[in-house]
């Protein structure tokens, strides 16, 4: 089974264009779940330029299936995680002034502080998750950080499936096969949508959890958020 995490970054971008509480972050959180989302995902960024700290903290007591905050683990990001405890952290190597995610960590690179890291997640009782390219030699380096899951990044497989299908989601499948030998989870997010959906979750196995934001706050414009989650749900089934 996969589960549907929804990302309500976007709720937030358009509250914080008027400064007041409409749309209402909290609740749509809750009818999310209400919905049938298994879960919540937010991304606050450095410049609070949608989730904010005090969202994260007044979402937590509300969100009753799974919590997933991601980040860039600053020590700003790590002092909030670890006094909001959610079900999972996603980490996340964008620069603070990064527009949205656009690559996943050079794990090699960084093991040391992802280590480090997640270590500290675990000992708070957090699951971790590294967001990874679909690179079979960082999902081995991701599975000697100690983390618990990969979130694959769905970018380029969503910019070539119009195209080519079968090749957009052959990294995919091989990295989550990879990712299974080596005793991790498997997420998957960014830009995925109502059209690329359905096949990716068809030909990756082992995939635990996608985030979706961004196309589901769009396509609640116009099928509306509880018909949207319906539709997201029906790919994944
Ligand atoms: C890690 C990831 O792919 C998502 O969190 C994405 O970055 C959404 O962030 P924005 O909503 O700020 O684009
Ligand atoms: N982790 C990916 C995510 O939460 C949502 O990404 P997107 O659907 O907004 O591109």
């Amino acid at each position: 089974m996969t589960n549907l995490s929804v990302n309500i970054n976007k709720v937030a971008t358009l509250r914080n264009a008027r400064g007041e509480n409409v749309p209402d972050v909290e609740r749509v959180a809750v009818d999310c779940e209400t919905f049938g989302a298994q879960g919540i995902t937010v991304h606050p960024r450095p410049d609070e330029r949608h989730i904010k700290h005090e969202d994260v903290f007044a979402l937590r007591p509300l969100i009753k299936t799974e919590f997933n905050i991601e980040g860039y683990p600053s020590p700003e990001f790590m002092d909030l995680v670890l006094k909001v405890k959610p079900e999972q952290v996603t980490l996340v190597p964008d620069a603070p002034d990064a527009l949205t995610s656009n690559a996943g960590w050079n794990v090699t690179e960084h093991k040391e502080f992802l280590t480090e890291i997640i270590d500290r997640l675990r000992e708070a009782g957090i699951r971790s998750s590294v967001f990874v390219d679909p690179d079979v030699a960082m999902i081995k380096a991701a599975a000697k950080t100690g983390a618990d899951r990969v979130e694959l990044y769905t970018k380029p497989y969503a910019d070539m499936y119009p195209s080519d299908p079968e090749k957009a989601v052959a990294p995919y499948v091989e990295a989550s096969k990879a990712a299974h030998n080596c005793g991790l989870g498997v997420n998957a997010g960014h830009d995925l949508n109502l059209a690329n959906l359905r096949y990716f979750h068809e030909k990756v196995p082992y995939l635990n959890e996608v985030s979706i934001g961004h196309a589901i706050i769009a396509d609640a414009l116009y099928l509306g958020l509880k018909e949207t989650i319906k539709q997201y749900k029906e790919c994944l089934s």
